[in-house]
């Protein structure tokens, strides 16, 4: 009770503090729709229970690094299985053993060549492709015929179509091949879609015209594969099995991991301490089991909900509540860091702030502890330059300015928060992250910003709508507007096309560098470096489909939320 009262004293006083008249951008949020169902999470199994899965996890791994093995002598065969390993979200056990086959298959060109159809020849190119091997869309034109169109006879192979499909996700600028692929097979599998009768095959087609597989949250695409797998007659047993343990005793540690963060999240109050705010603490933590969702990844979860749940308030208090006078203070108070500005800042803001300050000095213990305490100063720097972003929107706001798209984009791709979470996504990694790598992403390297523009494009074309209601900058679709005198649609479907282009300098990044690195190279991170940007990007895909499921929690976010953190896999 006490406690409530302090929230509600808090907040009038900020009423008091502040003339009513002011006019504020009010976005009246929708309030956190999982009550408290999280926090009353208890683990059903006990330690002796949960040592016997355990056990039986162990010895399913061994069975299928055998099989691993045992194939090596049927690359087709062992790419099938590669496959079926990724997709049922269990590779992440068997890194080692996959990377070393594939680099055979690479070397020696084996996989696929041997069988000359478009199943195994797409699957080749999509698996060693995304792995960042170099491989030319090229060997899609024994394919095609004399005047450069696919041969009409593939079709009758709906597996091959749907992997050239999927296949074509991974193409790069300049891949004709494979613009010319993702048409002709995009067209086919439409066309197919209500002549399909119910079975596993019709199941994927519809699922990868929504969701092809690369851009897909990962964990979602597992869970949605386990449902199919197991609907084939020749699935492979030990591997459905082991897929199903894994991810429920996985989904276990992620519930236990959001019952801590909801307490935190509660015990702060903000949903009746700064009421105008959105409560999306479940949703942020969705958001970064898309980041990173392996076991080992489990402090790094935590200091990412953390900061995404402020980083999000942060954002409200720009966009829907502050005045720009508070703001000014705001900015400079984040700028200087330090508890001491506290004083100039209004009530409501210094709730924020502290918060800020307190979950960065909770992430700077944690760095001293493991030896790593200069990661603090980047997660810092990564912060103030969203927050000067921040104001810079707000000052265009309050000057109504409209800016030109290029001048927007400048400031867009910094306020949609990927280069801040990226940065402060290394700081929990168990991996070898060094200072390279926070350089590296402070100097806006090409696949950062192709991730931002996916999020900023994304982000704008499903809510400029709703922003433009209650008095927000004018975002990329009425720049673009504006600035070229076309109507909304077009403009959507210009950036519609921009949100490609960057997938394919995306997807060019992921190649593996050549030969040995000369003095002047780039500096190219580690690929658990990069997949933290790939999958922001994918998050983005998912979550920002149609609308904000952020936002504006609907049946989308529902259905996410409910197969990967309510409801285990059936056994
Ligand atoms: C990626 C990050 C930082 C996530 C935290 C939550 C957040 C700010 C989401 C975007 O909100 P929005 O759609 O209101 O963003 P904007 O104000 O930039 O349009």
């Amino acid at each position: 009770m006490g406690e409530k009262v302090d929230g509600l004293d808090a907040f009038i006083s900020i009423q008091n503090e502040f003339p009513h008249d002011v006019e504020r951008p009010l976005a009246n949020f929708h309030p956190n729709i999982w009550g408290n169902q999280f926090l009353l999470y208890s683990p059903n199994s006990d330690k002796a229970t949960w040592a016997s899965k355990k056990q039986l996890l162990d010895k399913l791994k061994e069975e299928v690094r055998t099989l691993l093995h045992a194939t090596a002598s049927n690359p087709s065969e062992q790419l099938q299985l590669i496959d079926e390993i990724q997709r049922l979200g269990i590779e992440y056990h068997f890194e080692e053993e996959i990377d070393q086959a594939l680099q055979i298959m690479y070397e020696k060109h084996l996989g696929w060549e041997e069988n000359d159809n478009i199943y195994a020849a797409a699957l080749y190119f999509r698996i060693l492709r995304q792995e960042g091997f170099k491989v030319s869309s090229e060997i899609f034109k024994k394919f095609m015929n004399a005047e450069g169109n696919f041969i009409e006879s593939l079709v009758h192979d709906v597996a091959g179509m749907l992997a050239l499909y999927e296949a074509t996700h991974i193409r790069y600028r300049g891949d004709h091949i494979l613009d010319h692929a993702l048409d002709f097979t995009r067209n086919y599998l439409e066309s197919l879609q209500c002549k399909l009768s119910s079975n596993p095959i019709a199941e994927l087609v519809n699922h990868s015209l929504v969701q092809p597989n690369w851009r897909g949250i990962q964990r979602l695409e597992a869970r949605h594969y386990i449902s199919i797998y197991e609907k084939n007659d020749s699935h492979n047993t030990t591997l459905l099995m082991l897929a199903k343990l894994d991810f429920n005793m996985l989904q276990s540690q992620h519930k236990e991991e959001l019952r801590e963060i909801c307490m935190w999240w509660k015990e702060l109050d903000f949903a009746r301490k700064l009421p105008f705010a959105r409560d999306r603490i479940v949703e942020a933590y969705f958001w970064i089991l898309g980041v990173y969702f392996e076991p080992q990844y489990g402090l790094a979860r935590n200091i990412m909900s953390k900061v995404i749940a402020i980083t999000s308030v942060v954002d409200d208090i720009y966009d829907a509540y502050g005045t720009y006078e508070e703001l000014v203070i705001f900015t400079e108070a984040i700028e200087r860091w330090n508890i001491g500005c506290i004083k100039q800042l209004p009530n409501y803001m210094k709730i924020c702030y502290q918060t800020l300050l307190d979950v960065f000095e909770e992430i700077e213990e944690e760095m001293v502890n493991k030896g790593k305490s200069y990661c603090t100063y980047y997660a810092k720097e990564a912060m103030k330059f969203l927050a000067r972003a921040y104001f810079v929107e707000a000052k265009w706001l309050h000057e109504r300015y409209i800016s030109t798209v290029e001048e927007y984009m400048q400031i867009g791709l910094a306020t949609c928060g990927y280069t801040t979470l990226t940065i402060i996504s290394f700081l929990g990694m168990e991996d070898n992250v060094t200072k390279e790598d926070f350089d590296w992403a402070f100097s806006g390297p090409d696949i950062l910003k192709a991730a931002s523009i996916i999020c900023r494009l994304r982000d704008d074309i499903v809510g400029h709508k709703f922003e433009q209601e209650r008095g927000h900058i004018a975002s990329a679709v009425e720049c673009y507007m504006k600035q070229h005198g076309v109507t909304e649609q077009k403009a959507c479907e210009e950036l519609y096309g921009q949100i490609e282009d960057a997938w394919k300098v995306l997807n060019k990044q992921l190649l593996k560098p050549s030969g040995s690195p000369s003095p002047a190279a780039k500096y190219v991170p580690c690929k658990a470096v990069l997949l933290r940007v790939v999958n922001l990007a994918r998050v983005i895909d998912v979550l920002y489909k149609h609308k904000d499921e952020y936002t504006h929690v609907g049946e989308a976010m529902r259905t996410c939320v409910n197969s990967l953190l309510i409801k285990p896999v059936p056994q």
